[in-house]
């Protein structure tokens, strides 16, 4: 047989596992629930978020409450989708179904002899997951509401409707956005808005040049769309957010080339600020989220919501101008 046949028959025989996977994440939003695979396992000696296999009749969610109850004694109260993954290993085509647990009774523990840990956000990085699970560390950082800041001429009135923001509506990642400022304004304005989202917990991507890093010691860079397409690989290190705007699969499959961690993809609706663009809408948009192996904002005439619609259809949450500027 051709080496294009034999290609064919390994597709055609990999199995093909659906796993829901719980991301249990404790009552201050700071840590996170893992356990460690047995040994004598597939990936064994990796650490997880516990779960597992579908029976075939299951629902993520039923299998995953089924699945928690088997392997830590847990009974989930409260829920929410937070990402789906579909990641080809040699022998299998795996979709990780993988929800984040707000609420659950009982006290975890390893009921199959497991190793579990409740382990810092910042610290997942450093244990050994399967490597399908990347995805799945960038989502359990990020919020569901991503701000992006209007263009704004006075300082004082950019402030005071960041703050409001940050304080009112509980806003933890903010992008800043200012096309229309010369590149010292916006430094200025960017050391200043690092200093409110410091003080508030919030982290702050820049929408500008990454070499800008280098002046501001902000929390990462918001790549435009052309910026995205113009580079070779990713422009700032692991430690710093590294996020961009999409419009449609090659520029979702580049932002996954070059190891985004997060994208937008707009515009859901249609806007004011861009009222030629035809809107994609929740349809196209849920297919091209379902692909993406990276958490996406849905952007495009969003508000809070809309943030339930979009989590169900496998998007990170919302990101909007408006719905927070006031
Ligand atoms: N539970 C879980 N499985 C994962 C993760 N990441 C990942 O690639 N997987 C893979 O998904 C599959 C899940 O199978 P599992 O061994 O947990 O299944 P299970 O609990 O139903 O166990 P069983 O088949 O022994 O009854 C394994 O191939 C595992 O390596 C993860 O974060 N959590
Ligand atoms: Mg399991």
């Amino acid at each position: 047989m051709g080496q294009a046949g034999k290609g064919l028959m390994n597709v055609m025989v990999k199995r093909r596992v659906h796993v829901a996977a719980a991301a249990i994440v404790s009552s201050d939003g700071d840590k996170a629930l893992i356990a460690r695979r047995p040994s004598n396992v597939d990936h064994g000696g990796l650490w997880e978020f516990p779960g597992g296999k579908l029976a075939p009749y299951e629902t993520g969610l039923e299998g995953l409450k089924r699945e928690l109850h088997e392997e830590l004694g847990v009974e989930i109260k409260r829920a929410q989708p937070l990402i789906r993954i579909h990641h080809e290993y040699s022998d299998k085509h795996i979709l990780l179904d993988v929800w984040q647990v707000h609420e659950f009774s009982g006290e975890p523990f390893g009921r199959e002899g497991q190793a579990v840990r409740w382990v810092p956000l910042q610290e997942l990085v450093n244990y050994p997951f399967p490597a399908a699970n990347l995805p799945i560390l960038q989502a359990v950082m990020l919020p569901t509401e991503y701000f992006i800041t209007a263009e704004e001429a006075d300082d004082a009135v950019f402030e005071t409707r960041l703050a409001r923001a940050l304080v009112e509506d509980n806003v933890r990642l903010v992008q800043l956005r200012a096309k229309s400022l010369d590149e010292a304004a916006y430094l200025a304005r960017a050391e200043r808005a690092l200093a409110l989202c410091r003080e508030h917990g919030a982290r702050l991507l820049l929408n500008a040049d990454p070499a800008l890093l280098e002046q501001v010691d902000a929390d990462g860079i918001h790549l435009t769309s052309e910026r995205l397409m113009s580079l070779e690989r990713r422009p700032i290190s692991e430690a710093k957010w590294l996020a961009a705007s999409t419009h449609d699969q090659k520029q979702l499959t580049q932002a996954s080339r070059i190891g985004c961690d997060f994208v937008t993809l707009s515009p859901l609706r249609t806007t004011p600020s861009h009222p030629e663009v035809p809107p994609m809408g929740w349809h196209d948009f849920q297919q091209l989220v379902e692909r993406a192996a990276m958490p996406v904002f849905a952007l495009g005439g969003m508000t809070r919501f809309d943030a339930n619609h979009a989590r169900a259809v496998g998007a990170q949450g919302i990101a909007s101008i408006r719905d927070f500027w006031k």
